[in-house]
């Protein structure tokens, strides 16, 4: 939409609505090359992902990885994809719905809920779009992200700020900037292990892997790190770990230059030569199953922990659509909305005193 284009009026009259937009980093819409190309070239273009000076970035984006890479991650993308689509896709849709239900529930119809994705389908502008158009005056922006970023929770913000600039008659805007330490996430998590654990046994170490970062943004001040570390340590004591039983490790690097370290792939060959026995392990960074999580540590980190002499491995899948998770986003959003919603017995309350009001007016008038 053009700057300031005629938008569509709130609703007047109308109880002020509020809407959720809950935004996931977003998948191709194939398992093709030609359908990861304009995909990857629209999150590899995002200086908040790459923070290379645009001269040197450009040049080698367009000219060496985007000739190359989507034909070779296509074949990984095709060994996880679903008939019904991206797990990352399908996913965080079902996210959305069961939070609908869940915040419906207790707040009524005055709540909508849409999904979106900061690249690819359906967009942020889409979303916010969508929740203006049934009458939200309010929005909170809930990132799917534990653990803040700036390459991914600051450019989700950023880009849902770029479409309200566009609009004459914004909604109030709130965010959430992270989670890594919300108790009802972390109880999720060790809910999710346990369980796990009750139907496939338990192995003998449990490894933590993060998605990984360049080094450098940690040189520069951002706190993803720290909140990794945090949750895992968090993590590892609800579930009553014993030091030594358990690690964490960074995943999914890019490129030549340093990531986080260590990096998941070396811990795994490490574990397998010293012949812990089972290796179990979880990516509490990630709350869908994706392309990160299906293919590189539940198929490659498996490969390469046999080959590596490991005796077995094993993937615990993220939290998706488990009841307690879906219990934590939906008591995060409440807290986040907070002063903006109205219960059923707030609003069943305030329509009696309305009702008590006008009754006395007419009552006064009667008698006058
Ligand atoms: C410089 C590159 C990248 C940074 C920084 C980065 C950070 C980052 N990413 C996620 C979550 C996901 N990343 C996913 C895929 C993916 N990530 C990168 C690169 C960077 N990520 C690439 C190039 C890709 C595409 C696959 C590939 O070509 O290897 C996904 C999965 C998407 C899917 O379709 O399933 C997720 C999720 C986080 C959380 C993060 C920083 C904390
Ligand atoms: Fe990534
Ligand atoms: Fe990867």
């Amino acid at each position: 939409m053009s700057r300031f284009a005629p938008e569509p009026e709130f609703s007047h009259g109308q109880p002020t609505r509020t809407g959720v937009l809950v935004v996931n980093l977003g998948t191709p819409a194939a398992p093709t090359s030609s359908a990861i190309r304009p995909w990857l070239r629209e999150f590899l273009s995002d200086p908040r992902v790459v923070e290379l000076p645009r001269a040197l970035w450009l040049p080698i984006l367009h000219g060496f990885i985007l000739p190359f890479r989507p034909g070779k991650t296509a074949h990984k993308y095709a060994s996880i994809w679903s008939k019904d689509g991206s797990p990352l896709a399908i996913w965080t849709e079902k996210q959305g719905k069961l939070l609908k239900g869940w915040l419906g529930e207790r707040h009524g119809d005055s709540i909508r809920i849409a999904h979106a994705m900061r690249y690819g389908s359906p967009s942020i502008e889409t979303g916010i779009h969508q929740l203006r158009q049934s009458g939200c005056e309010r929005i909170l922006i809930l990132p799917l992200y534990p653990q803040y970023s700036a390459s991914t929770t600051a450019t989700v913000i950023d880009e849902a700020a770029r479409v309200l600039a566009t609009l004459r008659n914004q909604p109030a805007l709130r965010t959430l900037r992270g989670f890594h330490d919300d108790p009802g996430y972390i109880k999720a998590l060790a809910q999710s292990v346990q369980r796990d654990w009750m139907t496939h046994g338990r192995g003998n170490h449990l490894l933590m892997s993060f998605h990984g970062v360049p080094r450098y943004t940690l040189d520069k001040g951002d706190p993803y790190h720290c909140l990794c570390l945090k949750t895992a340590r968090l993590l590892a004591t609800e579930l009553g770990l014993a030091e030594g039983s358990w690690s964490v490790a960074f995943q999914s690097r890019f490129g030549k230059a340093e990531w986080l370290k260590p990096y998941t792939s070396t811990v795994i060959s490490e574990l397998a030569k010293k012949k812990i026995g089972r290796l179990d392990v979880i990516c509490p960074g990630f709350v869908s199953d994706c392309l990160e999580t299906l293919e590189e540590i539940a198929l490659e980190g498996k490969a390469d922990f046999l080959a590596a002499g490991g005796s077995e491995y094993h993937f615990i899948p993220c939290l998706n659509d488990a009841p307690e998770w879906i219990h934590a986003l939906g008591m995060l959003a409440e807290r986040e909305l907070s002063g903006w919603l109205t219960d059923g017995k707030n609003a069943s309350a305030q329509k009696n005193l309305t009702e008590q009001t006008l009754l006395r007016a007419k009552a006064m008038g009667a008698s006058k």
